[in-house]
């Protein structure tokens, strides 16, 4: 998606450990008319497919995933969270996950009561890298008995190995920008052709 690399492009800044820091639109200060955009070119790349729910993960997927889900119908999103909490209650979906940014595992955790055996599930994030997040979600998805549509990303590091393993497992990944390199000491970023 043009816009989004251009954004890249302009504001992003490679950090040495494989680390591209977007927070001037994406993960701490958020542009929400690029969400918008990004939510209407999620639509089109997964028009005709049935989707009764989004499902992400806290924190940096909620805000894309609640923009997105105005180009599919409002649905509902549901995002899993990272630790347990007395406001969790009742049976809980439960699996683990290593966080790239934070570097240990944490639980990740969604409410049965909120995906239901037979809805058809679309997962979104903002970063795709070594796949742990999107792993993690569909493990919970398969234990719910849901169906995963699809996987719409934001940024895709194609460099790291979480992508070819969705896409070797079948999934219809969607990444709106695909870095294949990017070097901390020029800054230079160079994307996948669409
Ligand atoms: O493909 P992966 O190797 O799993 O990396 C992608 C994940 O890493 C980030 O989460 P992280 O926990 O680092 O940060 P966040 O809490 O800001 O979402 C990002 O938001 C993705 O969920
Ligand atoms: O801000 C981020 N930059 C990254 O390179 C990355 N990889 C996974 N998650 C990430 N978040």
């Amino acid at each position: 998606m043009k816009e989004l690399e251009e954004r890249i492009r302009r504001d992003g800044i490679v950090k040495p450990g494989n680390v591209l820091k977007v927070d001037a639109f994406l993960n701490h200060q958020c542009d929400v008319k690029l969400f918008d955009q990004m939510g209407r070119e999620w639509a089109r790349l997964f028009a005709g497919k049935q989707i009764d729910k989004i499902l992400t993960i806290e924190a940096s997927g909620i805000g894309i995933a609640c923009v997105a889900a105005r180009h599919f119908g409002d649905v509902p999103v549901v995002f899993a969270k990272k630790a347990q909490s007395i406001n969790l209650d009742g049976d809980q979906y439960v699996t683990k996950v290593y966080s790239f940014t934070k570097q240990r595992e944490f639980p990740v955790i969604v409410s049965k009561r909120f995906l239901n055996p037979g809805e058809h599930v679309l997962l979104i994030d903002d970063f795709l890298a070594n796949g742990k997040a999107m792993e993690g979600l569909i493990e919970l998805c398969h234990e719910a008995g849901v169906v995963v549509e699809g996987i719409g990303i934001a940024i895709e590091k194609g460099f790291q190995d979480g992508g070819a393993k969705l896409r070797e497992a079948g999934y219809d990944l969607q990444s709106l920008a695909i870095v294949d390199s990017m070097d901390p000491e020029t800054g230079a970023i160079t994307f996948r052709e669409a």
